[in-house]
């Protein structure tokens, strides 16, 4: 059963490959509109569930429901409108910041009219002048928030991100944590973090899922974080599990 106040739930779903078994049952869903952490340590499968969210990967068995309807049952074109996904390492290709930001729609064959390209920059706090600049020349925060208005070309209402801090410094990354919460509260896009950051999780996150070789442990509010009562929960938090 799913409600029009989730925007991803995942039914007993399982992905295997070959006879590794990645995913393991995984059912719970992400609540729409709000900001959700995914936690847990490296190789529990966090990664592999954000593949599955946006079709990059089908599950072996199990349902996955994007704002209630099958995740099958979308278009290419409408499950990237629906979710997109911003990445640790944003990949740039050569040439300007703009090249770089139109991508999206040059792959759909279509052009990212000046006017849209200059207020996603504002959205993301980059001046317009950016806009002309070669990619290459970008700081690490600057490249992960054209990595962020890159991803905000298709106007996605659900939005994945993986890691997207880990790399930069303290400020850059208070930047992009005070970003997302904007893009959270203007726009009501759901999102959805993994962060190896706990301070972190506790700050951004509403709520927050906690996954461990390949099972979903734990979801709640980020509070379970704080003063977990699982024993799993306890001795990731405790740093014992990396
Ligand atoms: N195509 C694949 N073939 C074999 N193993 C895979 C494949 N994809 C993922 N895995 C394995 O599945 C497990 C989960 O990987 P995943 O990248 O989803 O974890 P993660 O929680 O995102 O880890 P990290 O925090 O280190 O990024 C890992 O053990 C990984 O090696």
């Amino acid at each position: 059963m799913t409600t029009n106040l989730e925007a991803i739930r995942f039914e007993q779903v399982h992905y295997t490959v070959d006879s590794l078994h990645i995913l393991k049952n995984i059912t719970g869903s992400f609540p729409k509109g709000e900001i959700t952490t995914l936690v847990g340590p490296s190789g529990a499968g966090k990664t592999t569930l954000f593949r599955l969210c946006n079709g990059l990967k089908s599950p072996s068995s199990g349902e996955i429901y994007i704002h209630g309807k099958t995740i099958n049952s979308y278009d290419p074109a409408e499950l990237r409108q629906n979710v997109g996904i911003a990445l640790q390492n944003a990949t740039m290709i050569n040439g300007s910041v703009r090249k770089n930001l139109e991508l999206p729609l040059t792959l759909q064959g279509k052009a990212l009219p000046q006017k849209d390209a200059e207020e996603l920059m504002h959205v993301v706090g980059l001046d317009k002048d950016f806009l002309k600049r070669n990619s290459k020349d970008l700081s690490g925060g600057q490249r992960q928030k054209l990595s962020i208005a890159r991803t905000l070309v298709n106007r996605p209402k659900i939005l994945l991100l993986d890691e997207i801090t880990s790399s930069l410094d303290r400020v850059s990354q208070q930047d992009i944590e005070k970003l997302i919460g904007q893009i959270n509260q203007e726009y009501g896009t759901t999102i959805i973090w993994i962060t190896h950051n706990l301070e972190q999780a506790l700050t951004i996150g509403k709520y927050t899922w906690v996954m461990m070789n390949g099972e979903l442990i734990e979801t709640g509010t980020s509070d379970l974080l704080r003063n977990p009562e699982n024993d799993k929960v306890k001795r990731f938090v405790k740093g014992e599990v990396e």
